[in-house]
């Protein structure tokens, strides 16, 4: 009896690994306040949110795999019962799914083995203690489906597997390789990626017409995958799910992906119900009584073929054999009606597991299952020996009237039998076709949606492209404005050096010349230089909340080394600046100096002048003196020598201008003598002991007085002779430091003409370099336009291409929903068509069957009214009596053709 159950689902967090072990800062996400609940913390835009999920049972991160198969042990139980039964499991890429179905792949690891070994060893163990005999027949494989192909994984040869279908059988994949040839992929990697994401969808799209009461389509047929889990999901099969999760944070959103669908997957309810099969014993059994009853029968014949019988007369023979044989055929259990019997065999087990929540990173699908072999159970919904009624009066030539009619009936039901076989299998080819049409056409689809995904992430590619692009180059015309400030600053610059130069032309009149002014507009050209060099961008300090290092950190190579440069630069400037300063004191101490000095050396001159035109008067004054002393020497020798009166002689004054005694004439000494000393004093030889010897005692002693005053005066005279010699050497002695000072001071302001020389330079060669750098921007510049240009030409054609494409796909997407729809139109009046039919077939099968009866109720009637001798006489008749025995056999298959349609 049919019963309806839900998927059970269970949901598995695998522990930690040493990568999220790591991350301390994350525990589990889920917390397991009962074993059928479980919440996921950190959920919700702030991470604070927790969403509960309730489930058949909940499985936290230190569950043993004993503990899961302890859960899991009632589904093998029940395959073992006669239902068929899935264990399937779904999940997000490394959540455990391999490890849930098989364990660790070292196989000595027993504890950890997973639900396929436990379940082996399970059933071996449970047929082991089987004590009802009765035949048990496993059968093991393990298929992959890969970009929707099915590989047989125990036969490798087996490439390419079919899903085959039947109404008794359910789903089942066809055990034989065929075309290979189909199945070579190359390059395959992103046509795998999709395929595997899309039959995961697929799956998802299921799960939701299933658990979705308007739906009344589900999309098996979509894909390999929900074609093998047909019958596991919403059909004749126990089936447990169990979602696998990571606890990592990391994996939150796959996680919560995972269990919605594992929640949405609870909702579906399947109809389940044991299968039978008879066992091997149990058809030999069967046969042996079928074959019984036909011995039986054609003894029967037999007999009423033979001239002993006599129609209403004779004695049936052997109907105790009949009646043995009818009655064992009663005893054979109908299998539709005896849920309990001892060969109940599952069809159908499977364990499958299928990778990945939808939009969660993938792997392939590794599906593990086993199918019992393709057999169908012979069911009989009543023994062929009840429909054998008692005898009933019979008219022989109706009999034989109603004997070809049936025979024409059956022909005819056989035609239209035959004729509807043939339209349903063209319906089913149809059918199929279409199907894989549209199988084709919706991958078609999907590619054409891929691939404007694709054109829309180019696209967005290409604005992000054009976008940094675009920054660069509003970064770039900063720069290249900043160095155009920069370079103006430099030529300005260049421009006030050169000026300045020009209008100082440092020579040695110009340190003689200079003033304060000067020397102050050197400083603050220097400080010009310097503002000019470290404007704001370049401000090696910066504002106090900008990280100078992270700052320089960001500088390109050519930016730092601009500034190192202008460091130097600086530093330079300072040095010079100081040094001017510096000269600029010296030159100003050398120039008071100078000033001092010459003064003193002009009060000099003005002295040493003064006094040479002293000495020079003094000089001649002597020489007035001398020559008048001579003349009155002369004159008073004249008077001595004529005797004139001592009285008249001249009386003269000293230099001193003192009131000039009256000479005394002279002594008796020759005037020649006089002359003589008078001349040589005229000579300047000191002779006045002859003088004295030779004048007269007054004017001798006057004279000298005289003498003595000038041989004073002349003494004295020569001291400052001799003391302005020695102040002009002195003086000339300071020129001479001055000029050395003053030298060395050219020197230095030389030294510092040529810094200026270098410094402009530099400056040149630095706004050589500027511009050159300028030009190298400029060409950049140039080059990221046309490159943006490119970009923005290239992103055109993509949105025209995208255009296109879109419009295309719009075309191609109304064409094929068209086509769906009409073929969906066609499916659903084949459907119709299909139900009709097989109705119409049942219908006749039905009439068949009817007709059987009404034969075997004739051929009944034929044996009860023992026509055995018109029969015998008859070749036609005998004739039907064979066909008895053929039309029954032919029943048989009749009601098993019918089942199994
Ligand atoms: N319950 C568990 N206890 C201990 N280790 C586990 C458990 N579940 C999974 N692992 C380990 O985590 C790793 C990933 O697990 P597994 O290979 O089973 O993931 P998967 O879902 O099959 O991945 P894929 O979809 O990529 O094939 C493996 O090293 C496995 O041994």
């Amino acid at each position: 009896m049919a019963t309806s159950c839900n998927i059970k689902v269970m949901a598995r967090f695998r522990p930690l690994n040493s990568k999220e072990k790591a991350d301390t800062s994350s525990p589990c996400i889920a917390q397991f306040p009962e074993e059928t609940q479980l919440v996921v913390n950190g959920t919700g835009p702030h991470r604070d949110q927790s969403i509960p999920f309730t489930f058949d049972r909940v499985f936290p991160p230190e569950t043993t795999q004993e503990d899961i198969f302890q859960q899991l042990q009632s589904t093998i139980d029940d395959i073992l019962n006669g239902y068929n039964g899935t264990i399937l499991c779904y999940g997000q890429t490394s959540s455990g799914k391999t490890f849930t179905m098989f364990g660790p792949d070292d196989r000595e690891d027993v504890e950890n083995q997973g639900i396929v070994p436990r379940a082996s060893v399970h059933i071996f163990n449970r047929i082991a203690e089987d004590p009802s005999g009765s035949e048990f027949t496993i059968k093991c494989s393990f298929v992959e489906i890969y970009m929707e192909i099915i590989k047989d994984l125990l036969n490798p040869k087996n490439k390419n597997l079919k899903i085959r279908e039947s109404k008794t059988n359910g789903i089942w994949i066809e055990a034989g390789s065929e075309k290979i040839s189909k199945t070579g992929a190359e390059g395959q990697t992103l046509e795998e990626a999709k395929k595997i994401n899309q039959s995961l969808s697929l799956l998802g799209n299921c799960i939701m017409a299933l658990t979705d009461s308007k739906r009344d389509h589900i999309p098996f047929r979509d894909s390999k995958l929900t074609r093998i889990l047909q019958e596991s999901l919403g059909g004749n099969t126990k089936t447990t799910l169990m979602v696998t999760c990571s606890p990592h944070i990391s994996n939150l959103e796959e996680s919560i992906s995972t269990l919605k669908f594992g929640a949405r997957a609870k909702m579906i309810k399947n109809t389940v119900k044991i299968n039978s099969q008879k066992s091997a014993a149990e058809l030999t059994k069967e046969l042996e009584t079928l074959k019984m009853y036909t011995n039986s029968l054609e003894k029967l014949i037999e007999y009423m073929k033979s001239p002993d019988y006599v129609p209403g007369k004779s004695a049936l023979p052997d109907l105790a054999i009949l009646t043995a044989a009818q009655q064992q055929q009663q005893q054979v259990p109908s299998a539709s009606t005896t849920a309990a019997a001892k060969t109940k065999t599952a069809r159908h087990s499977t364990a499958l597991s299928g990778s990945a929540a939808p939009g969660a990173p993938t792997g392939n699908h590794a599906a593990a299952g086993g199918s019992s072999p393709n057999r169908h159970s012979v069911a009989y919904s009543q023994s062929p020996m009840s429909a054998i009624s008692p005898p009933i009066d019979f008219n022989p030539m109706a009999m034989a009237d109603m004997s070809g009619q049936i025979d024409r009936i059956r022909e005819e039901c056989q035609e239209m039998i035959d004729k509807c076989n043939d339209e349903i299998s063209e319906i089913k080819i149809k059918y199929e076709t279409t199907t894989e049409e549209l199988i084709g056409v919706r991958s078609e689809l999907e590619g054409a949606r891929d691939t404007i995904k694709q054109n829309d992430a180019d696209q967005k590619g290409a604005k992000e492209t054009e976008r940094k692009l675009l920054t660069e180059v509003e970064g770039r015309e900063l720069k290249i404005h900043t160095l155009g400030q920069q370079l103006e600053d430099y030529k300005m610059l260049a421009t006030q050096v050169v000026q300045y130069l020009e209008r100082k032309k440092v020579t040695d009149e110009y340190f003689e010349g200079a003033d304060a002014n000067d020397s102050s507009s050197l400083s603050t050209m220097s400080r010009s230089i310097s503002s000019t060099s470290f404007d704001e961008d370049y401000d090696l300090n910066g504002p106090e909340n900008i990280n100078i290092e992270e700052v320089i950190g960001n500088l390109s190579e050519e930016e730092v080394l601009s500034m190192q440069i202008k460091l130097q630069l600086q530093t330079k400037v300072n040095i010079l600046e100081q040094r001017e300063l510096q000269l600029s004191e010296e030159l100003r101490s050398i120039e008071s100096l100078l000033t001092e000095s010459n003064i003193k050396y002009s009060e000099i001159e003005r002295e040493k002048k003064e006094l040479a035109i002293r000495l020079q008067s003094l000089m001649e004054t002597q020489r007035d003196r001398q020559q008048q002393l001579i003349s009155t020497s002369q004159i008073n020798l004249g008077k001595l020598l004529s005797g004139e009166d001592q009285t008249t002689t001249t009386s003269f004054s000293p230099i001193t201008s003192s009131p000039l005694s009256p000479i005394s004439p002279l002594k008796h000494n020759s005037t020649e003598n006089i002359l003589d000393l008078s001349l040589d004093y005229q000579n300047g030889h000191n002779n006045s002991s002859l003088l004295d010897q030779s004048i007269s005692s007054d004017v001798s002693i006057h004279l000298q007085l005289q003498l003595e005053q000038s041989e004073l005066d002349k003494r004295n005279l020569d001291l400052s002779v001799v003391q302005l010699q020695q102040e002009s050497s002195e003086l000339k002695e300071k020129e001479l430091k001055l000029l050395h000072e003053l030298k060395l001071s050219k020197n230095a302001n030389d030294k510092l003409l040529q810094d200026f020389q270098l410094y402009k330079e530099d400056i040149g060669m630095k706004t050589k370099i500027q511009q050159n750098q300028m030009t190298n921007l400029h060409n950049e510049l140039t080059s990221l336009k046309n490159k943006l240009k490119q970009e923005k030409k290239m992103k055109d054609q993509i949105q025209n291409q995208n255009i296109s494409v879109s419009k295309k796909l719009n075309d191609s997407i109304k064409i094929h929903e068209e086509t769906e729809e009409r073929m969906k139109k066609e499916l659903l009046s084949k459907d119709n068509e299909n139900s009709l039919l097989k109705e119409q077939y049942n219908n006749m099968v039905d009439q068949c069957e009817d007709l059987q009866e009404q034969l075997t109720t004739a051929h009944r009637l034929l044996v009860s009214r023992k026509v055995v001798k018109i029969v015998r006489s008859d070749e036609k008749a005998q004739k039907r009596a064979y066909e008895v025995k053929e039309d029954f056999g032919q029943h048989t298959l009749k009601k098993t053709g019918r089942q199994l349609f």
